[in-house]
């Protein structure tokens, strides 16, 4: 229930995500590190206490799906290791409500470094706007916490804060219609910080940063795509 002691730091973390979601990119501090197509990968370099803790951020296009649809596929645990292709496990802890569950989760190991294992907090939110210059929006975030219940491992444990923000375009029909999926575009804004958590060499964590992540966002969009195609349009 949302008097869950998790709440606050929930709405905090959110609004946060929110503030920072109509970001520029132009600032100067955003380096590009991949495009193709409608998908766009931003970094910039930041290091905490000697380990490269590059925060990332992505803007994609997708059409046919909404931003209800795409946060629904990334929120929803048991359809994760149909996308996410460096999952090796996922465990739920805890669920929190039908909005929040927390999740221990490891990654394939990437050589040279040791294996990495997340648990998080993972929230599904609707952020209905009330006017243009506060869209309607839905959002997940995945943000690091602990739990008793998370099995210590052999893994380094990473932290981490995702957002996944999203907002739906519906080109209205001329012939009055309801709308159909080609009508439909989902504006996508994925911003993701993973501190390692253990060193790693700096040029190999760039490296799987700059091949994994627009993979997975490839991978992941074309998943809702093919999961959506012959199912009624949840808005
Ligand atoms: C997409 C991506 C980017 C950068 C590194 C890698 C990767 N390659 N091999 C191991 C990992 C790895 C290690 C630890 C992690 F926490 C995550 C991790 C990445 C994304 C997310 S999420 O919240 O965006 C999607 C849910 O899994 C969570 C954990 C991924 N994968």
């Amino acid at each position: 229930s949302s008097s869950h002691k998790l709440y606050e730091e929930i709405n905090a973390v959110v609004a946060e995500h929110i503030k920072y979601s109509g970001f520029t990119i132009d600032d100067g501090v955003w380096e590009a590190i991949h495009e193709e197509g409608e998908m766009k990968v931003y970094r910039r370099e930041m290091e905490e206490d000697g380990m490269i803790v590059d925060p990332l951020k992505a803007v994609h296009c997708v059409k046919g799906i909404t931003g209800h649809e795409l946060c629904h596929y990334f929120w929803d645990v048991s359809v994760r290791m149909e996308w996410e292709g460096t999952l090796e496990s996922t465990n739920t802890v805890e669920v929190v409500s039908d909005d929040t569950v927390i999740t221990h989760q490891t990654h394939k190991r990437v050589w040279p470094t040791t294996q990495r294992d997340a648990v998080f907090w993972s929230h599904i939110r609707h952020i209905a706007g009330n006017d243009e210059n506060s869209p309607d929006m839905w959002m997940v975030c995945n943000y690091s916490t602990d739990h008793d219940k998370a099995q210590p491992s052999k893994c380094v444990r990473v932290k981490m804060n995702v957002a996944m923000v999203c907002e739906t375009m519906v080109t209205p029909r001329a012939d009055g219609k309801p709308s159909t999926r080609e009508d439909l575009t989902c504006r996508v804004q994925y911003a993701a910080y993973v501190n390692p958590g253990g060193w790693a060499p700096p040029s190999v964590l760039r490296a799987v940063y700059k091949r994994e992540y627009p993979k997975f966002l490839k991978r992941f969009t074309q998943y809702v795509t093919n999961a959506t195609a012959d199912k009624p349009i949840m808005f």
